[in-house]
């Protein structure tokens, strides 16, 4: 059988050396780290949806800045795509809506917390353009 394809964008917001990562509050990943965002709504683009996504989960408004990658993972019971732009913080304090808890990392810290394992090869690709 075909799984279905789950559309997902997420945002890395960077403040200078530091990206913020955030962990999960509920459901299936609970515990698990990830970067802020969702599911992208019909008639929304990737764009448009992380906006609004980052409004709900963090009561901020960002900027969306330049796309990272388009991750593909093959989840147990769902093919995830995910849309995962560089972001920073336009207005407002992060506020921890849904999450249990957030951290701001730097290169140093990137692998201090556990994960998601469709996020391994993104971190390592920010990892390598932390560097600049
Ligand atoms: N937001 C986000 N989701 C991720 C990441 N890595 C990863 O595997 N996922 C998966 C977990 C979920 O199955 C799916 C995203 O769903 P979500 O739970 O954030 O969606 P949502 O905010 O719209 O929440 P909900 O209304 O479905 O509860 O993608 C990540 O870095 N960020
Ligand atoms: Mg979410």
């Amino acid at each position: 059988m075909e799984r279905k394809t789950i559309e997902v964008v997420a945002a890395v917001i960077r403040d200078n050396d530091k990206i913020f990562a955030t962990q999960r509050g509920y459901g299936e990943f609970k515990g698990g780290w990830e970067f802020p965002g969702g599911k992208i709504e019909k008639n929304e683009v990737p764009q448009q949806a992380l906006i609004r996504e980052i409004k709900e989960e963090l009561d901020t408004e960002i900027e969306v800045n330049d796309l990272i990658d388009i991750v593909e993972y093959d989840y147990p019971t769902f093919h995830l795509k995910m849309h995962c732009f560089w972001a920073s913080v336009k207005k407002g304090n992060l506020v921890l809506k849904e999450h249990e808890a957030a951290k701001w990392l730097t290169k140093e810290t990137l692998y201090s917390v556990e994960w998601l394992p469709a996020d391994l090869g993104l971190v390592e690709m920010i990892e390598r353009l932390m560097a600049k």
